[in-house]
């Protein structure tokens, strides 16, 4: 196993009658990037808090390396946690900051000044080492807390929402740094975001949670062309969701109409209860002749979005589509509330949609 695993077995937490996270299991790879992903509330910075040993687990265990850490403090674990406001010492200078947790362990000056300008190094702060955290910018002060929290070479780094207090532009490039900083030294981070853009931007893993459960793990292009809930393919977007009552890969959605799913991804799944299809793989004609399967859709909504438009309608037969044309597409016939397009797809690529997370 590689270093930096980290295993939730049937981990829960609870606060009195509030149930924060219940019963999961999760396999982290030594060495790989995992966002957790989910909404306000579901769960993920408790999980997270467990991880780092702030929390303490309701149930169940968490094993770092093998190694089952679910009784130890924090600083026994591994792990280091880097908080959402950076808490940086103010009366402390960048090196300083950084080299805190060493001068507490009682580590000479001449080793905690050169250890922590390596780390100011490895985040692009070398200049700053003497700044104090009032002269530095919101992402400056955070390379700081990421050098603060690396200095100690823990296995596993715990990131909560790192880049939600830094504007777009910083954002992005702050996303590319921790990707980077996570390749170099080949540690395990685990963030938790409620951002979709910054799990498929970072992660070999993504961890998507709903109501203190895990509703999904896979790679970022797993969990977007095969969401396997309903909740999933809403959360992440760019999705229509069919529903309706199956039968075998017959998935009915109105009195008159029958899709018929591609078998070969149901078979060995269960019982599907439902569709999604990606609202980019919708093709638009303009005659009914276009496509084999074709849906006449009165177009209720056009929304221009730069690299593509959203068209949103109504199909004689009933079912409401989300459809996004590529801007060339859309300029070269453009279409207007109230006209009719004729919609159609290849069947494989309706994607089964199951009702239990893991059925
Ligand atoms: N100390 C606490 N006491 C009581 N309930 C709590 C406590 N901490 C968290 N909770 C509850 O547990 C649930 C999960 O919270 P958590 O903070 O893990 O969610 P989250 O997904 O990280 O949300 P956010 O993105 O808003 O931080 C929420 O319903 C929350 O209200």
């Amino acid at each position: 196993m590689k270093k930096g695993a980290v295993e939730l077995v049937s981990v829960a937490k609870r606060y009195g009658d509030t149930t924060a996270v219940s019963e999961i299991n999760l396999f982290i790879e030594g060495g790989s990037y995992c966002c957790l992903l989910g909404p306000s509330g579901c769960g993920k910075s408790t999980t997270l808090r467990m991880i780092a040993g702030h929390e303490e687990v309701s149930e169940g265990d968490i094993l770092l390396n093998n190694r089952n850490v679910t009784a130890l403090p924090p600083r026994q674990r591994g792990t280091a946690l880097m908080f959402q406001n950076y808490a940086l010492f103010p009366h402390l200078s960048s090196r300083d900051n950084v080299a805190f947790s060493l001068k507490i362990a009682g580590v000479g000056r001449a080793e905690r000044r050169s250890r922590a300008d390596e780390m100011l190094k490895l985040v692009n702060m070398d200049g700053y080492a003497d700044a104090f955290p009032e002269q530095l910018s919101g992402g400056q002060q955070q390379r700081v807390a990421l050098a603060r929290a690396l200095i100690n070479e823990p296995d596993v780094i715990l990131l909560d929402e790192p880049l939600s207090a830094l504007d777009p532009f910083l954002r992005t490039r702050m996303r590319a740094e921790l990707k980077r900083i996570q390749q170099q030294l080949g540690i395990t981070f685990i963030h938790v975001t409620h951002s979709q853009d910054e799990a498929f931007a970072l992660a070999d893993q993504v961890v998507v949670m709903n109501h203190g459960c895990i509703e999904q793990v896979d790679t970022p292009p797993g969990i977007f062309s095969t969401p396997r809930t309903a909740f999933v393919a809403r959360f992440i977007g760019g999705h229509n969701i069919i529903e309706g009552s199956t039968r075998g890969n017959r998935l009915q959605f109105s009195e008159e109409r029958v899709l018929e799913l591609p078998t070969t991804k149901i078979n060995g799944h269960g019982q599907p209860s439902g569709a999604s299809l990606r609202c980019d793989q919708i093709h638009v004609g303009h005659t009914p002749t276009d496509f084999s399967t074709v849906n006449a859709m009165n177009v209720e909504f056009v929304e221009y979005q730069g690299r593509y438009v959203h068209l949103r309608g109504r199909c004689d037969d009933g079912l409401r589509l989300s459809v996004f044309q590529t801007d060339t597409d859309y300029l070269s016939h453009p279409v207007q509330e109230g006209d009719t397009v004729y919609v159609g797809w290849d069947q494989q690529d309706l994607n089964p949609l199951y009702t239990a997370p893991n059925g």
